[in-house]
């Protein structure tokens, strides 16, 4: 990756509706999102994100409101493809043509240096394979080559619609990171997902949707705090179970059903207290936190 900073562009999305027919898509939709952060854009399936995306990126357009990239409207800048670069469908690429074939038509079409296409390749690390028919791509390559087109224009904002789905763990831990170098170089990187287990180690800032209509942003810290996870131990000595956490640096809350620990790691306590010789009656995660919130926030599960 180059080493050039690039300066990013915010994005705003101002009171936007849109509508099919009698299915109402997003609804009263307002919210900004900042250069040099990452940014999940999340929500379940079905609540409003690929439409949202998609009008950002003026392909299809907004029944009511705005959305602007740097204050414009995606047809009105001059030179989209390098202020934003988006990777909509990972899986759009024409089977029969190369990575590279592809890439470089992208490039023609768009006045971009054909020397561009090998500096992305190499970037996202498909070179070795840039040779080969997309056809036979694995999900993760043909991730890796929707952010490669992404990148072609050097833009200083990036849209990439689930970008982890169909990531193996290396391959979610590069693009972490990945995402991670993007933004310290100063561009908006804007990543949308279903689900926030999925990318909550990789972003600063979360915009939550449901049903059209923003539930939540803010920073994924303020998030967190919010609903932070627990675990709940227990044993018949009492005592030695809270001199054994307190030793070990774990703050607890004791309550009737036994002292509610502020971890997610169930293990960890198990750990600590059979280390101490303390018996435990009921070991117990209370909450995953984050996940929690989320679905509360968004409707889609037991919690809410
Ligand atoms: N072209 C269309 N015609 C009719 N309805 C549509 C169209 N595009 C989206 N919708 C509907 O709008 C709603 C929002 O869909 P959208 O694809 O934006 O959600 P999403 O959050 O991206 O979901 P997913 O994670 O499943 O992609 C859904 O009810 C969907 O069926």
């Amino acid at each position: 990756m180059h080493d050039a900073s690039v300066p990013g562009t915010p994005i705003e999305v101002q009171g936007l509706r849109k509508t099919f027919g009698d299915v109402t898509a997003v609804e009263d939709l307002s919210f900004a999102v900042q250069p040099g952060r990452v940014t999940g854009f999340l929500g379940p399936n079905g609540s409003g994100k690929t439409t949202t995306l998609r009008i950002l990126l003026g392909l299809v357009q907004a029944t009511s409101g705005a959305a602007t990239i740097g204050g414009r409207a995606y047809r009105d800048i001059p030179d989209p493809l390098r202020t934003v670069g988006a990777a909509l469908e990972a899986a759009s690429f024409h089977p029969g043509r190369t990575a590279r074939s592809h890439l470089r038509i992208q490039a023609l079409a768009n006045g971009i240096d054909r020397g561009r296409v090998q500096t992305v390749l190499d970037m996202v690390g498909m070179t070795e394979y840039a040779d080969r028919r997309v056809g036979g791509y694995s999900m993760g390559m043909r991730q890796r080559l929707g952010l490669a087109g992404a990148l072609l224009g050097d833009p200083g904002v990036l849209v990439l619609d689930e970008p982890v789905n169909g990531l193996d763990p290396e391959g979610i831990r590069w693009i972490r990171s990945f995402l991670r170098a993007l933004a310290e170089q100063g561009r908006t990187v804007v990543v949308s997902s279903h689900m926030l287990g999925e990318v909550q180690q990789s972003v600063d800032d979360v915009v939550i949707i449901a049903q059209g209509r923003l539930v939540r942003a803010g920073t994924i810290a303020s998030l967190e705090a919010e609903n932070p996870p627990q675990v709940l131990v227990d044993a018949a000595d009492r005592d030695a179970l809270a001199r054994s956490l307190t030793a070990a640096g774990l703050a607890f809350v004791a309550g009737p059903d036994g002292f509610r620990v502020a971890t997610a790691d169930p293990g960890l306590v198990g750990h600590v207290t059979f280390a101490a010789g303390v018996e435990l009656r009921t070991l117990q995660r209370l909450s995953t936190g984050l996940e929690d919130t989320f679905l509360a926030l968004t409707g889609t599960g037991a919690a809410a």
